[in-house]
This record gives C-alpha cells, sequence and structure tokens, in this order.
C-alpha cells in the first residue's frame, strides 16, 4: 500500500464517519475544484496539485485524530502547594472557519488555578491545536479548549481568550483585513472571583 494512502485514510476512516473513503476520491473533488475555479488540472502545472491538496488537508484537519483529554492526562503533583494561576500567553494557532474553509489565525491565552496538580506547559499548547486543527468557529474552539481542560484538570478556574483575524472577512466577503475577533470562556474563580478574572485580563497583551 502507499505510504501516503495509510494516514488519511484513517483520519476520514476514523473520523469522517465515512467508510467509503479513499485518497482517490479526495484527489477527485480536488480535480473537480480546480476546473471550477476555470484551470485544468491535467496540465503541468497543476498535476500534483490534487494530491499535495490532499496532503494539507492532512495536515489542517489533523485535530480531529487527537484526543485533548488524553493530551492532559499526565500531570505533576509535586508542585509544594502551588495554587496560583498558571498561564500561557500567546499560543499561535491557524484553524479554518467551517463555513468557508478558509483560514483562522490567531492566538490564544490560557490560564488556570490548579487543584494539586499541574501539567506540562506545552500540553496546553498541544490542546489549542487539537481544537485548532478541525473545522471551527473561534466561540466553539474557545468553549473547546476550556471545557477540556476543566475536564481533565478539575482546576479551580480555567480562562481561555482568543483574538483571532478570519480570512473569510479579511480575504473575501466583506474585506475588512485589520479586525480581529476576540472570544473568552472562563470557568470556576476566573468567572466567580472579579479580583482573579482581573488578574487575567491584566495579563493579556
Ligand atoms: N460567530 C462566528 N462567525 C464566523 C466565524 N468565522 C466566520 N464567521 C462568519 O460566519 C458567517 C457566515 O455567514 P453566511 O451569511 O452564512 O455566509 P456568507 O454569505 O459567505 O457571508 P459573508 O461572509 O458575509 O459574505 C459570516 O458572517 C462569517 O463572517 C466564527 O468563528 N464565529
Ligand atoms: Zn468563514
Amino acid at each position: 500500500m502507499d505510504a501516503l494512502v495509510t494516514p488519511l485514510n484513517t483520519c476520514l476512516r476514523v473520523e469522517s464517519h465515512d467508510d467509503n473513503l479513499e485518497r482517490s476520491d479526495v484527489e477527485a473533488a480536488f480535480r473537480t475544484i480546480i476546473r471550477w475555479a476555470g484551470d485544468d488540472p491535467d496540465r503541468p502545472g497543476l498535476a500534483e496539485t490534487p494530491s499535495r491538496m490532499s496532503r494539507a488537508f492532512e495536515e489542517f484537519f489533523s485535530g480531529y485524530r487527537q484526543d485533548p483529554v488524553q493530551i492532559l492526562q499526565k500531570t505533576f503533583e509535586e508542585i509544594e502547594g502551588y495554587d496560583e494561576m498558571v498561564m500561557l500567553r500567546g499560543i499561535p494557532f491557524e484553524s479554518h472557519c467551517e463555513h468557508h474553509l478558509a483560514p483562522i489565525i490567531g492566538r490564544a491565552w490560557v490560564a488556570y488555578v490548579p487543584r494539586g496538580r499541574v501539567v506540562g506547559i506545552s500540553k496546553l499548547a498541544r490542546v489549542v491545536d487539537a481544537y485548532a486543527k478541525r473545522l471551527q468557529i473561534q466561540e466553539k474552539m474557545t468553549a473547546q479548549i476550556a471545557n477540556a481542560i476543566e475536564s481533565a484538570l478539575q482546576p479551580k478556574g480555567v480562562g481561555v481568550i482568543i483574538k483571532a483575524t478570519h480570512h473569510c472577512m479579511t480575504t473575501r466577503g466583506v474585506h475588512k483585513p485589520d479586525t480581529d475577533l476576540v472570544t473568552s470562556r472562563m470557568l470556576g474563580c476566573f468567572r466567580d472571583n472579579p479580583i482573579k478574572r482581573q488578574e487575567f485580563l491584566s495579563l493579556i497583551d
């Protein structure tokens, strides 16, 4: 079997809920899109493009093959009673909007107040990517990240803020290039305690 066939087929079979899709089906769909755009998918410059696009989509949507709660399973408990906020700031991500499949390019600020255990900080960035690499709307992605941290770590509070530019608003449609969308989800002490919430917000730049 072609080495390239396995990962995409695994992705599509497991995550798309369509057992019949093969890479050749995906490439045929991209050939159709190229024809729809007005070009010839058989001209030399485009001959490999459907294959490249299938691999690009495999990367864009690799988050369907990841379990964010599982990513957060490994924790460290020797923290000498540390119970203040832990915050990873400005995590860059690339996603795609579920309406146009246009890029969403942004950053996430992720904070939590631990309850007896902490997680490796890279895992917070991995959780952001696991949700970003799916078809998204920003509000849902923001909530998913916070919910996964709450579910896996059961901390005293979780805060997530995302700022992102939506290419469906900048390169098409309404064409507003210098806009960004800001979304937040606050749980536990970040929702209930104005001082904790303010501490989190004061560290957003
Ligand atoms: N709330 C929200 N809306 C989004 C997000 N990403 C894209 N959108 C919006 O989704 C909407 C889809 O609107 P539709 O009217 O169905 O699609 P459309 O005709 O292509 O809309 P226009 O973008 O206005 O041309 C647009 O207003 C987009 O700006 C997101 O993450 N959150
Ligand atoms: Zn869009």
